[in-house]
């Protein structure tokens, strides 16, 4: 699914007028009566208190206020002069609000507003028409609403988020716990600086023309269960002949002293996730809890005791590499990742550590083997790419970096992106706040490793992993409304999670 600009939505909305056809008004209408349907699908409150501007995206919300009334909810508006002029659809709509249902104007001289705690706050002051930060009276106003204890709903997107664009520091912006978003999530919805205003996107079709969708230039793009699911489907169903040695054999280079957890997890991860075979290469000291908890792999021990060291171990056989998870950046250790980059014949996945050592070491990302798969956190991408001043800069140095390395660059965290040597970039949708817990990456890398072996690409590896990994995330969180879930209870859930990317 793309990820269209501002004003390329606009066009879609014209071309989509223009060609359907429908009236802009029937447009409105229908983007209303989807919101409406998520409303009483999702809330079971009586009360709702909307406000709206004088643009469309006043519209939206005067039309939502009918139609709520008209499902016999409670409706207050506070009709809000945020712009000089009143758009045309908004001012229909406003022809069509019930007389029942009481309106207030608040402007600049009387901007005093009181809303009942019991009451649903709905946000359509501003919507992707914003072309300016809010000052004066509208950003007082919104503080004041922010600080309210009401569940708070925004429309298409919160007011006072730009769209696409780099979001002034400072800015004022709704504080939604739900955005009910029309036809994609706004880019910004995206990015750490403005994503928490959106709370949790709901996306609403409301018809917009798919065909001229599809001309549109975009490189970003928001994975999609359907599109993941055909990726993953690939190579299924597994043949009734198949052998361990038809799922490829995956190798982890992981652990260190203190750090044989990780190898752990990246091992069970990569073993759930369907490699046929698994060695890790471990320093000794990991070497008794690996046997114990992950009897299925096998072990090559490296010389040192307490960490990897370059042994001249033989990886022709493995289908994939995975390396980083807790190996620390010992000097030998180092030596050993950049013998590895200058001779793998592998796809490679590097984590953590190998990300670190790459950063100490800027001279050896030319020996990344193309196509390998870098997973870093926000910090260990700093530290390989250096620091930013806003989102959107770190998505245009985390592009550039994909492209001038021809690697696929993960960067994690909510709605984690996949940049690939071409230049797109895939946003995530799955996953919580509740795996923000240690080891949760060292479970992704073995599931991307797992993917590789077993013949994935490593574009749809990582799509797959990264979408797969939140979903069981998704699971795992669920099952016990928890607000902290371990990457064990993440494990449990990760044969469901690809069991459902199985099925159509
Ligand atoms: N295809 C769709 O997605 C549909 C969208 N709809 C809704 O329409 C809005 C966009 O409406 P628009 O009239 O273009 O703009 P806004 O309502 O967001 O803004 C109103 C108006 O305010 C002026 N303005 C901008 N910034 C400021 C500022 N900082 N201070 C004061 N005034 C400002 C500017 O002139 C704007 O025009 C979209 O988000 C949807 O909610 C349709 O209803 C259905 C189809
Ligand atoms: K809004």
């Amino acid at each position: 699914m793309k990820i269209l600009s501002a004003s390329q939505i606009r066009e879609l909305d014209k071309l989509t007028i223009s060609h359907k056809p429908i009236s802009s008004i029937d447009l409105m209408e229908t983007a209303a009566c989807e919101c409406v349907k998520w409303i009483l699908q999702n809330l079971s409150t009586q009360n709702f208190t909307i406000l709206a501007g004088r643009g469309n995206n006043g519209g939206d919300g005067l039309a939502i206020a009918r139609l709520l009334h008209n499902q016999g909810k409670e409706v207050e508006v506070f009709w809000i002069e945020n712009s000089p002029q009143i758009s045309i659809d908004c001012q229909i709509n406003h022809e069509r609000l019930p007389k029942e249902i009481p309106i207030t104007l608040l402007n600049a001289q009387n901007c005093n507003l009181h809303i009942p705690a019991e009451s649903v706050c709905i946000d359509a002051i501003f919507g992707v028409g914003l072309s300016r930060p809010l000052e004066g009276w509208l950003a007082d106003l919104l503080k004041k609403i922010n600080n309210l204890p009401n569940l708070k709903i925004a429309i298409d997107i919160p007011s006072g988020m730009y769209a696409d664009q780099p979001q002034p520091a400072e800015s004022t912006i709704f504080r939604a716990n739900y955005t009910l978003t029309f036809h994609q999530a706004k880019l910004n919805m995206l990015l750490p600086q403005t994503g928490n205003f959106a709370g949790k996107i709901a996306v609403l079709d409301i018809g917009l023309l798919k065909e001229y969708e599809r001309e549109m230039p975009c490189n970003y793009f928001l994975l999609s269960e359907n599109l993941v699911k055909s990726w993953y489907q690939e190579r299924l169903p597994r043949p009734i002949f198949a052998h361990k040695g038809t799922f490829g054999h995956s190798l982890l280079v992981a652990g260190s002293l203190g750090k044989g957890g990780a190898s752990i997890l990246a091992a069970k991860a990569c073993l759930l996730a369907g490699t046929g075979l698994l060695t890790l290469l471990v320093p000794p000291c990991n070497y008794s809890p690996l046997q114990t908890a992950v009897p299925e792999a096998m072990l090559l021990l490296s010389s040192a005791q307490n960490y990897i060291r370059n042994d001249n171990h033989d990886f022709s056989s493995f289908k994939a590499v995975g390396v980083g998870c807790g190996i620390g950046l010992h000097e030998e250790t180092q030596v050993f990742l950049k013998n590895l980059l200058q001779k793998a014949q592998a796809p490679l996945v590097l984590d953590a550590d190998a990300l670190n050592i790459l950063a100490q070491n800027p001279d050896w990302l030319s020996l990344l083997p193309v196509n390998s798969i870098l997973t870093p956190h926000p910090k260990e991408f700093e530290r390989l790419a250096g620091s930013w001043q806003n989102d959107h800069e770190a998505l245009e140095k985390q592009t550039a970096f994909a492209q001038k390395y021809h690697c696929f660059v993960l960067f994690k965290g909510a709605y984690s992106r996949i940049a690939t040597p071409q230049g797109k970039i895939f946003f995530n949708p799955t996953g919580n706040p509740a795996m923000a817990t240690g080891g949760m990456g060292d479970v992704l890398a073995g599931i991307i490793t797992a993917l590789l072996a077993q013949g994935y690409s490593p574009e749809k590896a990582l799509c797959i992993g990264v979408y797969a990994h939140g979903l069981a995330g998704d699971l795992a969180q669920q099952k016990r409304n928890a607000i902290a879930i371990t990457p064990t209870m993440l494990l449990e859930e990760l044969p469901i999670a690809f069991a459902k990317l199985s099925v159509s």
